[in-house]
């Protein structure tokens, strides 16, 4: 079993650049399956393994996908397969973005049903309900999803109950294909549905509001290949910030772009954390003494989800106590029970967890629960006394490009072993390579 070994006390000092966005790069290149003529070329691939994932769900589907120095090119001209598999959303819950392209192309989607996951139980009902106000029948059983629609789908006024990424995702690429005008309200503002609503418009699509609780979009009878440049990852960039910041050190983040980071660069100068913006990023400086503060997780342009853990590991090392309160899923705290095995005084509390801080973190060995996890374990492995030895990597990959050796390029004590206890870079891409697929390392 592969794991990451921290020794804690080092300042980290230096540059490093930001990928372009998981939680970008993936609803876009569900979106491929729609064009019906031409490719897509989709550059500021991350090498993720959830990029690998979904280039697989879409090979297997027939379209021609190949992967190469950080450009993905998609053909999906030809008739596709309108089927995936569990064995895909099993690992990767992003999966289910393709029911909405290949409902909308095809008429007909069958995937399977996600599971709840580490962070929460995770239904689609809002995804589904979508579909049903634009026509389609759509039936649960024997594990899967089962959606159709004779012709094309029919444009709708639809309310989302609560701003779902996912669901305003897979709703917009039903919309850019269905016959008339559809109204989203109460959408999720993300910055990454801006990217997916910019490459739909470049792809032949006539959507308005993404970025705004209204999204309007007016399908049209065709969608065709296209080239897309994917944002920064804003997520990595908080993570790295978290990083500057917990070894009192001085880093400058290329790419991050401070519009999307509004809420942590917040919170981080509430705890005395120096944000300068500079040349195409952002230059983070730790101070001597971090002060407690509290976060609540919340939509865009709240404070995200995805940097709860990180912001833990900080609020660890803070004077006072610090509160954080989970909105947005409900059992997203399992890294509480590893932390504390850091030494870490923590209670929690409903949806809140409390925090004493300074907490004297010692290193252990700790066990990832899911991705922001991984990232955290490691965060405050970088300020904790002796040596903290992470597993559970698989989570790590699907969202952070070779996280260990840019942090150690930052100057931490860092190195990622195999079983034997030999160093190794990151994970191994050959477990993603399958018939069809062509993926090569730069
Ligand atoms: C690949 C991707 O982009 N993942 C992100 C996306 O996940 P994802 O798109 O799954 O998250 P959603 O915004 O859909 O989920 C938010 C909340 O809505 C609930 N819900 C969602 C859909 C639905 O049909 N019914 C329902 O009840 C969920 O259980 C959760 O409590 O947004 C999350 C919230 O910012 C992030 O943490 C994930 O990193
Ligand atoms: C929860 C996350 O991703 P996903 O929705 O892909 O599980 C995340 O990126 O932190």
């Amino acid at each position: 079993m592969e794991k990451i070994i921290v020794r804690g006390g080092h300042q980290l000092n230096g540059t490093v650049k930001v990928e372009g966005a998981k939680n970008a790069v993936l609803p876009v290149l569900a979106a491929s399956l729609i064009a019906s003529e031409g490719k897509s070329v989709i550059t500021e691939v991350p090498e993720l393994a959830d990029v690998y994932t979904i280039n697989q769900v879409l090979s297997n589907m027939n379209a021609e996908v190949h992967f190469d120095n950080n450009t993905v090119t998609v053909d999906a001209s030809k008739r596709l397969k309108t089927e995936a598999p569990f064995e895909y959303v099993r690992k990767m819950r992003a999966s289910v973005l393709v029911l909405g392209p290949l409902l909308a192309r095809y008429g007909h989607a069958n995937v399977a049903m996600p599971g709840g996951c580490a962070i929460g139980s995770r239904p689609i009902d809002l995804h589904l309900k979508g579909f049903e106000a634009m026509g389609a029948e759509v039936h649960v059983g024997n594990g899967f999803v089962e959606a159709h629609v004779n012709g094309r789908l029919k444009g709708a006024k639809i309310y989302l109950d609560m701003p779902s990424v996912g669901a305003t995702e897979n709703i917009m690429m039903a919309a850019a294909l269905a016959d008339g005008k559809t109204i989203l309200e109460n959408c999720a503002k993300e910055p990454e549905i801006v990217d997916l609503a910019n490459y739909l418009n470049k792809m032949g699509a006539k959507i308005v509001g993404a970025g705004t609780e209204t999204i309007r979009i007016e399908g049209v009878e065709k969608l065709y290949g296209t080239e897309h440049a994917i944002i920064p990852d804003r997520v990595e960039a908080g993570t790295f910030m978290v990083a500057a910041a917990i070894t009192g050190g001085n880093v400058l983040i290329e790419n991050a772009e401070s519009e999307h980071l509004r809420s942590v660069i917040s919170k981080l100068q509430e705890m005395e954390v120096t944000v300068k913006e500079e040349n195409g990023g952002l230059r983070v400086i730790g101070p001597k003494s971090l002060k407690a503060t509290d976060i609540k997780t919340l939509p865009h342009p709240g404070f995200p989800t995805d940097m709860q853990s990180q912001m833990m590991s900080l609020m660890l090392c803070a004077e006072g106590t610090s509160v954080i309160t989970e909105t947005v899923f409900e059992n997203r705290f399992m890294h509480v029970e590893e932390f504390r095995r850091m030494n870490a005084k923590m209670k929690i509390e409903g949806r809140s967890v409390f925090i004493e801080g300074p907490s004297d973190l010692q290193g252990a060995e700790v066990a990832a629960t899911d991705l922001r996890a991984a990232a955290a374990l490691i965060l405050a492995g970088l300020r904790a006394d002796g040596y903290t030895r992470i597993t559970e990597l698989k989570h790590l990959d699907r969202g952070y490009v070779n996280f260990a050796g840019k942090l150690a390029s930052l100057g931490a004590d860092i190195d990622r072993v195999d079983e034997n206890g030999d160093s190794v870079e990151a994970f191994a891409q050959e477990d993603f390579q399958e018939d069809g697929y062509v993926a090569k390392l730069s």
